[in-house]
């Protein structure tokens, strides 16, 4: 499998010199082509830092993040806009779809601003409304869909460009259980079928359970790895035993 990501020795402080602190203290990993990364930890334990850091959106203290073959660390902001354009894929918690734009044009935006031909587009709309079963609402505005069609329509816009990772941060954290269990099934199928490789960031052991392996970050490292060995229940368990065993991390 490709490496995807490269992370060395991640170092985060936030404050004034000599009143810093220091929130992720080394974090080293590797991402592959085809992985599921769920991070879970406590609240403040620098999850969503961690996020911010390896998806560009913010600069770290120390150490490197090599993404495709580049270190990012490195890159200026013009780089920077354009590694997010063709390399990254974002989902929020809160969607972030245009209000005056239906669900169709909302998806195929990063094409049309790539200026990408019509045909194409449309195409590529089609198959990510599919994967997502969105068909029936896509000329649908976003105050006439709920929460979970808000958030598949904002997975197919993230997937659409064909990123080299998806970056999601608590992409359940607003859903009822049905509709989590929709779009992470959706996510899954893209996964599974080589259509995207994810990190994301979840406080829910449901939500972990989905991926194929668990990080869980504490006191600014990574404390442990869970993998996936037998079928999606039997991960839920062992993630739920491992947060008892470290203290209720998590919930
Ligand atoms: N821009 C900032 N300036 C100063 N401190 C910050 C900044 N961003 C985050 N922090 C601090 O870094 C620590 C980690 O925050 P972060 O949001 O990454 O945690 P988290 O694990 O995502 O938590 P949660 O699960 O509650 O979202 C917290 O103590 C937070 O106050």
């Amino acid at each position: 499998m490709k490496k995807i990501l490269e992370i060395k020795d991640l170092i985060k402080s936030f404050g004034r010199k000599g009143y810093e602190s220091r929130v992720l203290r080394g974090i080293s990993m590797d991402i592959y082509e085809k992985d599921f990364i769920a991070i879970m930890g406590p609240s403040g334990a620098g999850k969503s830092t961690l996020l911010n850091l390896l998806s560009t959106l913010d600069k770290p203290t120390g150490g490197q993040i090599v993404l495709d073959g580049e270190d990012v660390t490195k890159a200026g902001n013009k780089r920077l806009s354009l590694i997010r354009r063709d390399k990254i894929g974002f989902i929020f918690q809160d969607y972030n779809l245009l209000d005056n734009m239906t669900l169709q044009d909302n998806i195929a935006l990063p094409l049309s601003l790539n200026g990408e031909k019509s045909q194409v587009v449309l195409e590529k709309v089609r198959h990510m409304s599919r994967l997502f079963q969105l068909e029936a609402h896509l000329n649908k505005y976003p105050y006439q869909l709920s929460g979970g069609q808000k958030q598949r329509g904002a997975s197919a816009r993230a997937l659409i460009t064909e990123p080299k990772i998806i970056f999601a941060d608590e992409p359940t954290g607003a859903l009822d259980s049905r509709s989590s269990r929709e779009l992470l099934s959706s996510l899954r199928t893209a996964n599974d079928s080589g259509q995207a490789t994810i990190l994301m960031v979840t406080h829910d052991a449901y939500t972990a359970s989905y991926a194929k392996q668990v990080y869980f970050l504490a006191d600014g490292l990574i404390q442990c790895r869970l993998n996936k060995k037998g079928d999606r229940k039997q991960f839920y368990e062992e993630i739920l035993e491992l947060l008892v065993s470290m203290g209720g991390v998590g919930e």
